[in-house]
């Protein structure tokens, strides 16, 4: 059951409990259990992927057994249907063309005075892409990861994802075909990111790790940074709905829904200026998930980061959504186009009554691998610039350096570095 909160004060606290749910006080055991399959990943690599992998997914593999291989592929392909493989193909082809737009650009400029400036982006050579297989198996998260790595340029694109008791969707591996990925390695949860992190005898060490997840997997990430790059923090998933009277309720409970069935720890948060659309919602939640195929999981999420909120204003309703910085955001209001002009944190944002979250979990073109518990006041999501690093470019001319020798002096003497002084003034005095 959805509860309904209307005082700001109890809203704020509540909102602020959701959106730390990641973070240690309340997730302190799985941060030990990640702490201690991280260690055993870096100390004993292979070994200690086998042994996780066998516990938590109960699939018994071997250092042989570990990599998904071509004839397995090919027999994806004959395992789904026509329109499923066209799907994806659209898929693909949607997001390519957006990450593509966002590819960034190199620049120089030459300032008359003998100054060159500039920026050049290069790829990572080696990326790792989780792809989630727990609760579900997302082909979507295949294309929104692989994609712009590939527009990137990386050189070696590995994926891993784990296959619980030995299952694995042929749509995933179709769709990692189709991507571009090289290599699939069938291990999920912490023990797949250390492998990714440190490197095993089998799986080789990279130097960017993107991707969501479940808790562990994100806390995972969390602890290997600094080890290799990571996209963002980007998981349990999250909801965040404004809704005025023009919204339709079995429509906002529907997308409240789709949030909550991805994971017991997914968040799906109402915010509305209308009293009676709360009401209604509340008990369209409930309706809809009678009989739904996966009910114990969403009402857990829903029962524990679930929640409706009666705001005065649009105003007071956008203040809390930027305090939660919530990774999907929609506007299910008269006008969203105003609405957004108070919005400054959110992962993706969906204008209008027609623009449901999956079509962006599918196939709209931006990425869903996006900011989640927070993370959208410093993140952004996905793209081809988690793949990629720049470099500065700086040339002088001898009179350009000229220039500055007075104020590099003064600098060096007040940091008291006289080589640096001397790298100036030897090349001016020459
Ligand atoms: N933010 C984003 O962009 C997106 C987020 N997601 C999120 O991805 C997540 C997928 O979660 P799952 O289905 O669970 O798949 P998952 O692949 O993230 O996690 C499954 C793995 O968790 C590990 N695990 C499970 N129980 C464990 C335990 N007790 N101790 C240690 N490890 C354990 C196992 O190793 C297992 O292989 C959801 O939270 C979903 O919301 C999905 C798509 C996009
Ligand atoms: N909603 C997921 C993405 C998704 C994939 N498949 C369905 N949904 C997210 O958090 O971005
Ligand atoms: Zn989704």
């Amino acid at each position: 059951m959805l509860r309904t909160l209307y005082k700001i004060s109890e809203a704020q606290a509540e909102l602020q409990r959701i959106c730390d749910r990641i973070h240690t006080d309340q997730v302190v055991e799985q941060e030990a259990t990640v702490r201690e399959i991280l260690n055993a990943i870096r100390q004993s690599g292979d070994e200690a992927l086998l042994h996780y992998t066998a516990k938590f997914d109960e699939q018994t593999l071997t250092p042989q057994t570990l990599r998904i291989s071509g004839a397995e592929i090919d027999t994806a392909y004959q395992q789904v249907s026509g329109d499923l493989l066209q799907a994806i193909r659209l898929a693909c082809k949607n997001v390519k063309a957006f990450h593509q737009q966002r590819l960034p650009k190199n620049w120089v400029t030459f300032e008359e005075n003998g100054v060159v400036l500039g920026k050049r982006y290069t790829p990572v050579a080696n990326a790792g892409i989780y792809v989630p297989g727990g609760r579900a198996s997302y082909p979507s998260t295949v294309i929104m990861n692989a994609i712009p790595a590939q527009v990137a340029g990386v050189e070696r694109l590995v994926m891993v994802t784990p296959t619980p008791k030995g299952h694995t969707n042929p749509a995933v591996l179709v769709a990692a075909q189709e991507a571009g990925v090289q290599e699939i390695y069938r291990v999920g949860g912490a023990q797949a990111i250390g492998a990714l992190a440190y490197g095993t005898e089998t799986i080789p060490k990279v130097d960017v790790i993107s991707g969501p997840g479940n808790v562990y997997v994100t806390l995972a990430k969390k602890q290997v940074y600094g080890t290799v790059g990571i996209d963002s923090l980007a998981g349990p998933s999250e909801v965040l709905i404004i809704a005025d009277h023009t919204a339709n309720p079995v429509h906002v409970a529907a997308d409240l829904l789709a949030q909550a069935e991805h994971d017991p720890m997914a968040a799906a948060i109402l915010l509305t200026t209308d009293s009676k659309l709360a009401d209604k919602v509340v008990v369209e939640v409930d309706r809809q998930l009678a009989g739904h195929p996966r009910q114990i999981l969403t009402e857990k999420a829903i029962a524990h980061y679930g929640i409706a909120i009666v705001v005065e204003s649009l105003e007071e309703a956008a203040q809390l959504s930027n305090q939660f910085a919530p990774e999907h955001l929609e506007l299910e209001v008269e006008d969203p186009w105003a609405l957004l002009e108070k919005i400054t944190q959110a992962g993706a944002i969906f204008l209008g009554h027609d623009t449901p979250e999956a079509v962006g979990d599918y196939l709209a073109g931006p990425n869903h691998t996006l900011p989640t518990s927070g993370a959208a006041r410093y993140a952004s999501p996905l793209s081809t610039e988690t793949f990629m690093k720049h470099s500065s470019l700086i040339q002088y001319s001898k009179s350009a350096l000229l220039n500055v020798a007075g104020a590099i002096d003064a600098l060096t003497n007040a940091e008291g570095l006289p080589s640096h002084g001397d790298s100036v003034r030897l090349r001016v005095e020459e």
